[in-house]
């Protein structure tokens, strides 16, 4: 396979979301491996906030039924086709990662950095399943934000949702995606307050 002619260079500058995924996702040991980058991410405080809720098999439209329902809640008049789409999309995808945070609001390490540190997990995670050959997306949309929801897959408030990662194979082999240069988005600060060619209308 080609991923071991990759420097980790350039395994981390060729990764990109994949959005249609087909069997098979990784499991037993190489998912374990995969999950673990997890325990890697920086963590302040050593809080390790990041929960991640496997679902797979019949599981999942049990987990697409609970988006529904969330869907409808928050929406009452949520267009059918949207439905639709998130029901296959969650009924299917070989493997969702219920992101979970386990966030403390009373601990001295800020809100802020409990969430930067899932954020890094689940980078870490949609890294190692490009290394190894898998694709994986990270969505949330307004369903993310749904205490209820949250509270039914086991992340009752002030724990939340951090989103879903959509796992699996890419359904075809892609072309390394193009990149923007990162220079308008790098500065040397030297004494007086940076500005970012990003930045500039
Ligand atoms: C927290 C978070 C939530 C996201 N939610 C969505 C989403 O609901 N729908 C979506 O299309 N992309 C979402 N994205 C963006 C995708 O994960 C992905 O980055 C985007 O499709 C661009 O693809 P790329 O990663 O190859 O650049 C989200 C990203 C993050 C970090």
């Amino acid at each position: 396979m080609s991923k071991h002619h990759h420097t980790a260079l350039e395994t981390l500058l060729s990764r990109a979301s994949a959005d249609t995924l087909v069997k098979p996702a990784p499991k037993g040991e190489e998912l374990e491996a995969i999950l673990s980058t997890a325990m890697r991410a920086p963590d302040h405080g050593k809080l390790r906030p990041w929960r991640m809720a496997l679902v797979r098999g019949e599981a999942r439209l049990a987990l697409a039924e609970r988006v529904v329902a969330s869907m409808k809640r928050l929406d009452p008049n949520v267009p059918e086709q949207k439905i639709e789409k998130r029901r296959t999309r969650f009924s299917t995808m070989p493997l969702t990662i219920v992101l979970g945070m386990h966030l403390r609001p009373e601990d001295k390490i800020p809100l802020l950095e409990q969430q930067l540190a899932v954020g890094a997990a689940a980078m870490n995670i949609l890294n190692a399943l490009h290394a190894e050959g898998y694709g994986g997306l990270w969505v949330s949309g307004d369903i993310a934000y749904d205490p209820e929801l949250a509270t039914e897959l086991g992340f009752p408030p002030p724990h939340a949702l951090a989103g879903f990662i959509f796992v699996g194979t890419p359904e075809k082999d892609r072309e390394t995606p193009k990149r923007r240069s990162v220079a308008p988005y790098v500065a040397d600060w030297t004494g007086a307050p940076v500005s970012f060619e990003a930045d500039k209308q």
